[in-house]
C-alpha cells in the first residue's frame, strides 16, 4: 500500500491547467486569468456629480447660510448620460444628477438638501468646499492601472471591475469540462422501477454535484455496462471531448470488475491500494492524445465521495489553474471513535460548537463506506492519524470540510439564537 500523500504527489504531477482561451468576460465567471490585465480608461471616466443637487461656482456663494441664503438662476439641468459639454457661466447654476457630467467652470456641487430645491431660483444655503460632490476623473482608476493580476478568479466583483475598466474580453485557462461514469450492472437512474438486486446510482449525481461545486462543468454523466467493448468504446470517445473523466466502481478484485481491466496499461494508468479507509482501491492515470485525466474511484458511495475530496477536488483545481488550498478547519472530538491502524482513516463527522466557541465534532453515522444515509448530515470528514487505532475524546482532528465553512457556520450560528431563546 502506498501512502495518501505519495498517492496524490503522483497524480497531481501528470495534471496540466488546460488550454487558455479568451472569452467575453461575462462568460468567465469562476475561470482563472492567464495575464495582468490593465484598465484602458480612467475611472470614472469623467468628472462627475455624487450628489443631486446644484453645480456651482463657490465664489458666488461666499457667505450663504441657512439664515443668509442665496439665489441663483438655474442655467438648465444636466441629467447622468447628457452627451452635451455644458459651461457654468458666473451667476448662474446648473441643476444636476447623481452621475452627470460637472460642468465647465463649476468647482462644486450643492446637494438638493442644502437648498429649497426651487427648479429655476433656488435658495442655496451653503459656501461648499472646493470639489464638494465631485468624483473626479481617475480618482477610482488610471488608465493603465492593473485591475487585476494573472490568476485571479473571475467573481462578479471582478466583472464589474474589467467591464467598467473598458475590458470586454479576457483570457484564461479554460473551462474544465468533466465526463462522469458509473459502472455495474446492478445500477438504476433515480426514478426508474428498481428490481430485485438492483440499487439506484447515487454516484453519478452525487459527482455531478460535488464537480459543479466545485467551478467546473459537467459534459456527461453516464453508465457503463459490464462489457469491456462498450467500456472501452465510451471511454475513448469520451477521451476527445473531456479534460477530466471520472469513473465509479469495477476497480476492486471482483470478476466484474471490468474498468480495471480494460484500462490496465493503457496511457500512464496504475491501479494502486492507498493506505486510506474508505477509498483504498485507485486507480489514475493521463490517456489519449491529449494527455486527459481519468480517475477510477472505488464504487461504495462514500469511499467515492472520500476519493473526489482527497484525490479529484485538488486535480480539478490545478487543471482549472487555481491553486487555493481545500477546506481545512480543525475541531475537537465530542466522544472517542476507532480508527484504521494501518490506513488514513476518513470520518465523516457532524460538526457543533464547544462552549468556547471552537468546532466540537462527533461521527455521523457508522464507518461503513456503503452507508449512504448520514452522508447528508456530515459536515466533514476527520481525518486521523494513519498510525492511531483510535481517535480519543477530547483531541484536536483536521478536518477536511464537506460545505463550504460559511455554510456551516450560518447554521451554527442559527442554532446558537435558538438556543439563547429557548433559554
Ligand atoms: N475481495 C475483495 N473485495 C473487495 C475489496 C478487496 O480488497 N478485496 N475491497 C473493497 C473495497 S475497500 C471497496 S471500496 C470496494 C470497491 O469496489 P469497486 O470499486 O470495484 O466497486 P463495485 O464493486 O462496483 O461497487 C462497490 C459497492 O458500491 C456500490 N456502488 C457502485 N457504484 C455505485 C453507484 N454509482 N451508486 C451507488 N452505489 C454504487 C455497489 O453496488 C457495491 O455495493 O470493493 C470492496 N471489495
Ligand atoms: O477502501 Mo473501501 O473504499 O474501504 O470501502
Amino acid at each position: 500500500m502506498i501512502s495518501v500523500d505519495e498517492h496524490l504527489d503522483w497524480v497531481l504531477a501528470q495534471v496540466e491547467p488546460v488550454a487558455t482561451v479568451t472569452l467575453p468576460v461575462r462568460r468567465a465567471q469562476s475561470l482563472v486569468t492567464t495575464t495582468d490585465v490593465h484598465s484602458s480608461v480612467d475611472l470614472p471616466r469623467f468628472d462627475n456629480s455624487s450628489m443631486d443637487g446644484y453645480a456651482v461656482r463657490r465664489a458666488d456663494l461666499e457667505g450663504a447660510s441657512s439664515e443668509n441664503p442665496v439665489v441663483l438662476p438655474v442655467a438648465g439641468d444636466v441629467a447622468a448620460g447628457d452627451q452635451e459639454r455644458h459651461a457654468l457661466a458666473p451667476g448662474q447654476v446648473w441643476r444636476i444628477m447623481t452621475g452627470a457630467p460637472m460642468p465647465e467652470g463649476a468647482d462644486a456641487v450643492v446637494k438638493v438638501e442644502d437648498t429649497d430645491g426651487h427648479p429655476h431660483e433656488p435658495q442655496l444655503r451653503v459656501h461648499p468646499d472646493e470639489g464638494a460632490h465631485i468624483r473626479r476623473a481617475g480618482e477610482d482608476v488610471k488608465a493603465g492601472d492593473l485591475v487585476l493580476p494573472a490568476g485571479s478568479r473571475i467573481g462578479p466583483g471582478e466583472i464589474a471591475a474589467l467591464l467598467s475598466s473598458g475590458v470586454s474580453e479576457i483570457e484564461v485557462v479554460g473551462p474544465v469540462r468533466v465526463a462522469i461514469l458509473s459502472t455495474g450492472d446492478e445500477l438504476v437512474p433515480a426514478g426508474e422501477p428498481v428490481g430485485p438486486g438492483q440499487i439506484i446510482d447515487s454516484n453519478g449525481p452525487m459527482l455531478e454535484a460535488l464537480v459543479r461545486e466545485a467551478g467546473a462543468y459537467v459534459v456527461h454523466v453516464g453508465h457503463l455496462p459490464d462489457d469491456e467493448g462498450a467500456i472501452k468504446k465510451q471511454l475513448h470517445r469520451l477521451l476527445d471531448h473531456a479534460d477530466l473523466v471520472i469513473t465509479t466502481g469495477g476497480v476492486s478484485k471482483g470478476e466484474f470488475d471490468l474498468v480495471k481491466k480494460v484500462l490496465s496499461g493503457q496511457g500512464s494508468m496504475e491501479f494502486v491500494e492507498v493506505a486510506m479507509q474508505p477509498g483504498k482501491p485507485q486507480g489514475f492515470g493521463v490517456l489519449g492524445r491529449r494527455d486527459v485525466p481519468v480517475f477510477t474511484l472505488p464504487g461504495n458511495p462514500v469511499s467515492t465521495l472520500v476519493s473526489f475530496e482527497v484525490f479529484v477536488r485538488p486535480a480539478l483545481q490545478r487543471r482549472a489553474g487555481r491553486s487555493e488550498g481545500g477546506r481545512l478547519a480543525t475541531g475537537f472530538a465530542t466522544e472517542g471513535w476507532r480508527s484504521s491502524p494501518e490506513r488514513q482513516t476518513y470520518t465523516r463527522v457532524r460538526i457543533d460548537r464547544d462552549p468556547t466557541g471552537k468546532y466540537a465534532v462527533s461521527p455521523a453515522g457508522g464507518a461503513g463506506s456503503h452507508l449512504v444515509g448520514p452522508l447528508a448530515v456530515a459536515d466533514a470528514l476527520a481525518v486521523s492519524d494513519p498510525k492511531a487505532a483510535e481517535v480519543t475524546a477530547g483531541s484536536e482532528v483536521d478536518l477536511l470540510l464537506l460545505r463550504p465553512r460559511s455554510e456551516i457556520d450560518a447554521r451554527l450560528h442559527a442554532e446558537d439564537d435558538d438556543h439563547d431563546e429557548e433559554g
